[in-house]
């Protein structure tokens, strides 16, 4: 008998088990009851962006049918929900008038998560820019800092004493990289000078809502960072060379300015004429202390030296001995522990970790058959990425929660609905949710505190 057929996975007491979610890929109804346009109401409708034409229209329909997914949340045993706020939802034009009906939405989705016992997450800033601040430069104006700041202060003040945990930005590098640099997500830009100052704006605006929260809000406040850990490809110095940059440029260009260090070197070399300096006051700013941080995790890299490859002259190698999900990602559960470990280490080992997204995109059938979806890759991808996580914990990660990337069957931004990560089916034809076996372990999961693993 090896000790791994013995070996208990029970997570700790108060371990957080939830679901996370964002406003622009499954609410739907994104221009309803005032609501502002936002930047991916534009993309969306902008022809070739978007696979097979989808948009953020109708979605999951959850504008609408939030009752009955909180219902969905108390069968899957769900213990807290992560979930996103339009910001234009909620201000129009993204500063200035508030939209009392959009604001209402929210507010009477919280009273129904509390009413089921269920702890509320949400996230200032999960990529759906008011377009109209988009007009005025959105992430590239300096005044954005003070514009979050201001609409942070509406939620604080609106939800102080019914949510506890706020998440200021989901992933600046996505937002950055795919918005500004490759341009594969809205705003679509294509340009390193662009990048770089959008990068600098969002962290500035990140530190802006800390400061306020510190002022007008009650509870804990932190960033969601998407790590994707890199690998060697080789022992030769081009190929570590490669991967230092690549580690730089996604793991490194926010989390490092966060945590006090300033950029890494490396991002100089990897911009070159595009990169700048930036007044040392602002990186105080960035540094505002937080309570938490959040990890988005999927999979890991292994970069090559690739000099043809803009910007950062690394590009993955296949590793084709392990299997890769729909969206073409790794399945590689022991990167995951290492992430844990070394981001615990990156933030000095006390601040409270959550997982705030980590999931998989298969192919699952249209519409369930006999009341079942079976999904058994997503299955085992949930079962060996728990057991990761229960490994970096047994390490010393101080690790508090983890939130299955995702809910439900939603948009999965240019990928349209093509890319299905639900642990919950939906058929979009139909609008019916259907508990995948993914989620029915997950509701195990939970009720056994991690036994059933
Ligand atoms: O690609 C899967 C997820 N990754 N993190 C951000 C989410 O919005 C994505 O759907
Ligand atoms: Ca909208």
């Amino acid at each position: 008998m090896s000790s791994e057929t013995t070996r208990s996975y029970r997570f700790p007491e108060g371990f957080l088990w939830g679901a996370a979610t964002a406003a622009y890929q499954i609410e739907g109804s994104s221009m309803a009851d005032g609501a502002g346009e936002s930047i991916w109401d534009r993309f969306s409708h902008t022809p070739g962006n978007m696979k097979d034409g989808d948009t953020g229209d109708v979605a999951c329909d959850h504008y609408n049918r939030w009752r009955e997914d909180i219902e969905l949340m108390k069968r899957l045993n769900l213990q807290a929900y992560r979930f996103s706020v339009s910001w234009s939802r909620v201000i129009p034009e993204g500063r200035g008038a508030i939209n009392a009906k959009g604001l209402d939405f929210y507010d009477r989705l919280v009273d129904g998560l509390l009413e089921a016992g269920i702890e509320p997450l949400a996230t200032l800033y999960h990529w759906d820019l008011p377009a109209a601040l988009d007009d005025r430069g959105g992430w590239l104006n300096p005044d954005i800092a003070d514009w979050f700041a201001d609409y942070g202060q509406v939620l604080f003040e609106t939800f102080k004493g019914r949510v506890k945990t706020w998440g200021t930005i989901n992933e600046p590098w996505v937002i950055v990289d795919g918005g500004y640099l490759h341009g594969a997500l809205a705003p679509g830009h294509r340009s390193a000078f662009e990048a770089v100052i959008a990068g600098h704006n969002v962290l500035r605006a990140h530190g802006a809502a800390v400061k306020r929260f510190r002022e007008v809000g009650e509870g804990r406040i932190g960033i969601v960072l998407n790590i994707e850990p890199k690998y060697p490809a080789s022992d030769k110095p081009e190929d570590e060379a490669a991967r230092k940059r690549a580690e730089a440029q996604m793991n490194r260009w926010f989390l490092d300015p966060l945590m006090g260090r300033g950029y890494p070197e490396e991002l100089k070399d990897v911009y070159g004429e595009a990169w700048r300096e930036f007044p040392r006051e602002d990186f105080e700013l960035i540094a505002e202390p937080t309570d938490w941080m959040g990890l988005n995790w999927y999979t890991r890299a292994v970069p090559e030296n690739a000099p043809d490859a803009w910007p950062v002259r690394a590009r993955p190698v296949k590793q084709v001995q392990h299997a890769h999900t729909e969206t073409g990602w790794e399945v590689y559960p022991p990167a995951f522990t290492d992430t844990l470990v070394w981001l615990s280490e990156q933030t000095g080992g006390k601040l409270p970790l959550m997982v705030t997204e980590n999931g998989s995109a298969w192919y699952d059938p249209p519409h369930a058959i006999e009341g079942r979806i079976h999904d058994p890759m997503r299955v085992h991808y949930l079962q060996t990425h728990l057991k990761a996580m229960h490994d970096a914990i047994g390490k010393g990660v101080p690790l508090r929660g983890y939130m299955a990337w995702s809910l439900l069957d939603n948009l999965e931004w240019s990928l349209g609905y093509s890319k299905r990560f639900g642990i919950t089916h939906v058929n979009f034809a139909t609008q019916e949710r259907t508990i995948k076996d993914s989620g029915l372990l997950y509701a195990e999961v939970i009720r056994s505190h991690g036994e059933v693993l």
